[in-house]
């Protein structure tokens, strides 16, 4: 975020920045290799194409060398991660191109969560997970409470806000919590996003598929991820409000959103999208 720009204290700044950033991967279709999990592959990448961008679900080690440089930002996932695709996730995220990591159940085994911690070395411009996602890795912890729940959260965003400030400040990411109230920091600010629907937790990988378009956004906007991050939570989250007022569930809302995400106008966007500078 530019310290010389005070709008962002506006309203309105944050509607005009989400509709140009929209605009523009509209009219530059940013090439985004995902490396993600196998559930989460179909949505991720028709949210990616709705948005505008091109999304390319390639994951062999031996095709990174050719193909990661072409590519405009990589997205890598743990959600359904194998020691086969470890060594491909951390080849495209040493690439040189701008990266985001999507920790899908961090907590659930020392593997995973040393394999996210290594990938966090890498310097992803933005680590976006759920809140008990971004808690484990602030901690380091493998989980041990009963209540863990793989790859739902357990926790609100808000209990997560302090740990997410804590990893973006040692990381040197940009970190985004989501949840009814989406938080994303880079250690120092923190906006807020409060756009979306709950039923979204219903529809398998949409975390999944807004971290995806995250790294469209962040393709677009690589020297402020933290506005490119925030920008991406609400547009999201609107596309999901707007799908809700035409479905029936969890199966209705995934087609509605994605049909709601390819939609979005200018007067939509610059009046619905709520984001905000928390104090
Ligand atoms: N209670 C809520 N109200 C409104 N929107 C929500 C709520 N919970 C989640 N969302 C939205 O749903 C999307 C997915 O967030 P969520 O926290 O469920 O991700 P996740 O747990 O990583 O999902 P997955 O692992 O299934 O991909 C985000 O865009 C988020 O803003
Ligand atoms: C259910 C599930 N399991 C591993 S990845 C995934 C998709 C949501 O993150
Ligand atoms: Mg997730």
């Amino acid at each position: 975020m530019d310290d010389a720009a005070k709008e962002e204290r506006d309203p309105a700044w944050w509607g005009r920045r989400a509709w140009s950033l929209l605009s523009a991967v509209r009219a530059r279709a940013p090439l985004v290799q995902c490396i993600t999990n196998l559930v989460s592959m179909d949505i991720a990448a028709n949210a990616l194409l709705a948005a505008g961008a091109s999304p390319a679900m390639v994951h062999s080690l031996r095709e990174v060398p050719d193909f990661t440089p072409r590519c405009d930002a990589v997205y890598v996932n743990v959600g359904t991660l194998s020691e086969d695709w470890l060594p491909s996730m951390r080849a495209a995220a040493s690439a040189g191109r701008p990266w985001v990591l999507d920790p899908v159940a961090a907590a659930a085994s020392g593997f995973r969560m040393e394999a996210c911690l290594e990938l966090l070395a890498l310097r992803p411009a933005v680590v976006r997970g759920n809140a008990s996602e971004i808690l484990a890795l602030a901690n380091r912890s493998v989980a041990a409470s009963s209540n863990f729940k793989g790859a739902d959260s357990s926790h609100e965003s808000v209990d997560a806000l302090e740990a997410a400030k804590a990893l973006a400040l040692s990381t040197g990411s940009v970190v985004a919590v989501s949840g009814a109230v989406d938080f994303i920091t880079n250690g120092e600010q923190v906006v807020g996003a409060s756009n979306g629907v709950p039923m979204m937790q219903k529809i398998t990988a949409t975390g999944c598929a807004v971290t995806a378009l995250i790294a469209a956004f962040v393709a677009i906007e690589p020297s402020d991820a933290l506005v490119a991050a925030a920008c991406t939570l609400a547009i999201f989250g609107l596309a999901g409000e707007i799908g809700m007022e035409s479905s029936k569930g969890p199966a209705s809302l995934r087609m509605h959103l994605i049909d709601a995400l390819y939609c979005l106008d200018e007067e939509t966007v610059t009046s619905r999208v709520k984001l905000s500078l928390r104090p």
